[in-house]
């Protein structure tokens, strides 16, 4: 009895010290209404929609209070800025993720987005070889076919009022990824599109179910709970998957005497999927060991090799896996707000229309390399709409040493949410920041001067490996979208749920009708 009369005398008097204990003058404001104990747990509770309203919420109010603010999880600091430079500071002195990246860790393990930052130096160093220009060109020809199957399955569509496109763009954005990431033939992409796709959907929310409540956190109790068991199911599911292609895919190329079946130097519009440069990157690896690097070697490969370092078999499965999930999800929203905005201001449409007709005026023409550079308006479109809608709104990292910005010091143990849509919404974007004016991409003597007020795809050395992938896919799709159809939506209805990636709720409000 005594025993328990000490623990809890030893928990109240904490309790008291911690709450009551002063704050150090180098602190942030505090976010109003924690509670002892459970901090601003309480304030989290409730579905998705009510979790995007509150970090909503957050983020306003650190812009308020001049860019940082500090909330508490139970007796665990969060930091929450919204001030690019600051931002930037954290971005790039700490580039471990926060502990709570760790819940995805069963599955993308050492993939890019969840490794420690001691890996992540060497392997981001490797891949990034992938996702040059140059690559990036190959792929334009199998998102031109791809991107006309789109329009043939939305065809169906056509005057029949409104239809919910999330799933249309999910399949599409699969299918391009899992094409040239791993290779997949036609045949073989079902089982991405179905099972693969429903299952990492799940798993998403499984991860966010477990961040919201709290208790969860906690190893020993989440690995007692049904979502654990729900987690691993997944898990299964999408390993199996992905082992299958990953082993088949080494079988075709050795039966292909190692030269990839989707990459023909002599046909022009062939591509290289990543899998069959990673997996070419470890077979020359074997043939020439640490010898000399002949010339003619794919630059990715030679890299790799001047690294000395190959990926084993879970490796790159981890790094398939991480593009795939990084990719798809993020691409297809992001494709969803571009289609309500544009649905709600039928003069950017117009605009669009304009422009894809001086660039390319055969509307049966494929879009060339060329040409997508010349879409600036398309572009700034997109950069306006991930401005202002701001699919992926926050990133978090771990502060391990204490870190000093311009007035407050971040304490070493808590955990920093660099927020993304704090930036986008910061008042250097000037008095019509809320507004959607993809014009402001081109007001030079206006334009924020600050270099990271485009914050999209993450701020310093840890940004999205993607960017260009991404935007070079969404620009295809503007194009043939706005070339085949009148879009209309209403904007003015949008209510978005955080998923990770925010989800517009109304992914039905888009309406499409053939263009004359
Ligand atoms: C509109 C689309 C996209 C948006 C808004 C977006 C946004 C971001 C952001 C904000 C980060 C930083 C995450 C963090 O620090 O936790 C990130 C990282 C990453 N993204 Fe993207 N992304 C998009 C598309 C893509 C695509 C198409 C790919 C792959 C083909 C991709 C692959 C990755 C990877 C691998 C990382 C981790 C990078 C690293 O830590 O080195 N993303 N992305």
């Amino acid at each position: 009895m005594s025993v328990i009369a000490s623990i809890l005398i030893f928990c109240i008097v904490f309790i008291l010290w911690f709450w009551l204990r002063p704050r150090s003058p180098n602190a942030p404001p505090c976010y109003p209404g924690a509670l002892p104990i459970i901090g601003h747990g309480h304030q989290i509770f409730g579905n998705r929609k009510h979790l995007w309203k509150y970090l909503e919420k957050i983020f306003q109010y650190s812009l308020e209070k001049g860019g940082v603010l500090e909330v508490w999880l139970a007796t665990h600091s969060v930091y929450v800025i919204t001030d690019p430079d600051e931002i930037l500071t954290v971005a790039n002195t700490c580039l471990n993720k926060a502990y709570f990246y760790e819940f995805g860790k069963e599955y993308f393990k050492n993939g890019l987005i969840t490794s420690e930052a001691s890996i992540w130096r060497n392997h981001r160093k490797l891949l990034d070889v992938a996702f040059t220009q140059k690559v990036l060109d190959t792929f334009v020809d199998e998102m031109n076919a791809q991107t006309r199957v789109l329009v043939t399955n939305l065809n169906v569509l056509v005057d029949k009022g409104p239809f919910d496109v999330r799933q249309y763009l999910i399949n599409y954005t699969l299918k391009i990824v899992s094409r040239t990431s791993l290779g997949l033939e036609a045949k073989d992409q079902t089982m991405i599109d179905e099972a693969y796709a429903d299952a990492l959907e799940d798993l998403i929310k499984v991860y966010c179910e477990r961040a919201q409540k709290v208790w969860l956190h906690l190893s020993c109790i989440y690995d007692r709970s049904s979502l654990r068991k729900k987690q691993d199911y997944l898990l299964k599911i999408m390993n199996n998957i992905i082992d299958a292609v990953i082993v088949k895919r080494r079988s075709d190329l050795k039966l292909n005497n190692n030269e990839s079946t989707q990459c023909d130097k002599a046909k022009p519009g062939k591509f290289k999927p990543a899998l069959d440069q990673i997996l070419q990157l470890v077979d020359k690896h074997h043939v020439f060991n640490d010898e000399e690097i002949p010339e003619t070697l794919d630059t990715f490969v030679a890299a790799a090799l001047e690294e000395h370092h190959v990926f084993n078999d879970g490796e790159i499965r981890e790094h398939l896996d991480t593009f795939v999930a990084a990719a798809y999800d993020t691409t297809s929203e992001t494709l969803i707000y571009v289609l309500l905005a544009i649905g709600s201001h039928p003069e950017v449409q117009e605009k669009i229309l304009k422009e894809i007709q001086e660039v390319q005026p055969n509307k049966n023409e494929d879009i060339s390399k060329y040409d997508l550079l010349r879409l600036v308006y398309v572009e700034a479109v997109i950069k306006e709409v991930l401005r202002l809608y701001s699919p992926l709104p926050g990133v978090a990292r771990k502060i391990e040493k204490d870190v000093k910005l311009k007035n407050y010091t971040l304490r070493a143990g808590s955990t920093c949410i660099l927020s993304l849509y704090g930036v986008a919404h910061h008042s250097m974007w000037g008095p019509d920041v809320n507004e959607f004016k993809p014009e402001r991409w081109f007001d030079v003597a206006n334009f924020p001067t600050n270099p990271n007020a485009f914050g999209a795809f993450g701020i310093g050395r840890r940004n999205c490996i993607g960017k260009q992938f991404a935007l070079t896919l969404m620009k295809l799709t503007v194009v043939y979208l706005v070339r085949n159809y009148h879009i209309s939506s209403d904007i003015s209805k949008l209510e978005s749920e955080y998923d990770i990636v925010l989800k517009a709720v109304s992914g039905h409000l888009i309406s499409i009708t053939y263009r004359e």
